[in-house]
């Protein structure tokens, strides 16, 4: 997979057509990988290459100025992942003041036409352009009389609400991993990096500081190792300061690790029981 990083003065030329998703998709959950396998299909179909548009950092960050926003994941997982997926090209966007305030005309302009997309693919609540001004209908008119076609994919629901990033880091936030796989296809993950503890099965965990981490309390977590995954415990406290108990110790890795949110442990969730049985009843 290629990927190139776009900024307003840098904008490539691309020889090759292609048809192209666009979205942040943090996390790629369910309804981004719809949206994905749409665009691979018509790309296969229609023999192009099958590009991703993607932005960096979240837009959260940059016009609501919110430092506490926190992901589902880290640029490089998101990249992986997009490898994982089968896409020829990932556009990275810079997103800046700058990006933010293009209205929807320019970005069609400069981000669609000019890098060749022959094809675009976007969710039903897709937005752009300056204070969200441009959607999917937008796109839809913008394309009429172009040599370019625009998809949109319906909204994808898990337990009749739609799949959305937002929903899945609320469930981390809260520590609700039961249903995340059905929203995400998998079980929640962060990469994380650890240092030795007390004992030779204790350890510290240094997670990236941008990660969504549930509320603290016990969770069973699984860690992936060269040969397979093990099982731990792992305690957080204040949203940050992290121990993990396994039950060996885990081999080296200079990489860091990647670690499953499997489940609340039940004592944790037996203790918030009690808690608020104790605030109800006295
Ligand atoms: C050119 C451009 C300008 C944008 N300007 C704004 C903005 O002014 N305010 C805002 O909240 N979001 C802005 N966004 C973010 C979009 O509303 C949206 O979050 C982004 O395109 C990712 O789409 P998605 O959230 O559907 O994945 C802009 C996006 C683009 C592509
Ligand atoms: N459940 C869904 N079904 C269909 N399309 C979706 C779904 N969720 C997102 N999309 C589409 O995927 C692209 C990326 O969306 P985006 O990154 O905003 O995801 P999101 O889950 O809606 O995030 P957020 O909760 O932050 O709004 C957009 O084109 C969006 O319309």
């Amino acid at each position: 997979m290629e990927v190139i990083h776009l900024d307003h003065s840098a904008i490539p030329a691309m020889k090759e057509q292609h048809v192209m998703a666009i979205g942040f998709f943090d996390g790629v959950h369910l309804g981004h990988q719809e949206l994905l396998n749409e665009a691979r299909n018509l790309a296969e179909r229609k023999g192009y290459k099958f590009s991703v548009m993607t932005f960096s950092p979240h837009p959260s960050e940059v016009v609501r100025k919110n430092s506490s926003f926190r992901y589902l994941m880290t640029l490089p997982q998101k990249v992986a992942k997009m490898k994982r997926l089968g896409i020829d090209t990932l556009f990275i966007t810079k997103f800046d003041l700058n990006f933010a305030s293009l209205r929807p005309t320019e970005f069609v302009q400069k981000y669609i036409r000019d890098i060749n997309a022959c094809h675009v693919v976007v969710g039903f609540d897709f937005t752009f352009g300056f204070k969200a001004q441009g959607d999917a209908e937008l796109l839809k008119q913008e394309c009429s009389n172009e040599p370019w076609e625009v998809s949109v994919i319906s909204k994808k629901k898990c337990a009749e609400e739609k799949i959305s990033s937002t929903r899945i880091r609320n469930m981390v936030k809260s520590g609700e991993f039961s249903s995340i796989p059905e929203c995400l296809g998998e079980h929640y993950s962060v990469r994380v990096e650890v240092d030795a503890g007390e004992t030779a099965c204790h350890y510290i965990v240094h997670a990236d500081p941008k990660a969504t981490l549930p509320v603290s309390g016990d969770y069973d977590v699984e860690v992936t190792i060269s040969q397979g995954k093990k099982h731990g415990r792992l305690k957080i406290h204040e949203g940050r300061a992290i121990e993990l108990r396994m039950l060996t110790p885990l081999e080296e890795s200079k990489d860091g690790y990647e670690m499953a949110f499997i489940r609340r442990s039940p004592e944790t969730q037996r203790n918030t029981m009690e808690r608020m049985e104790e605030i109800v009843y006295g």
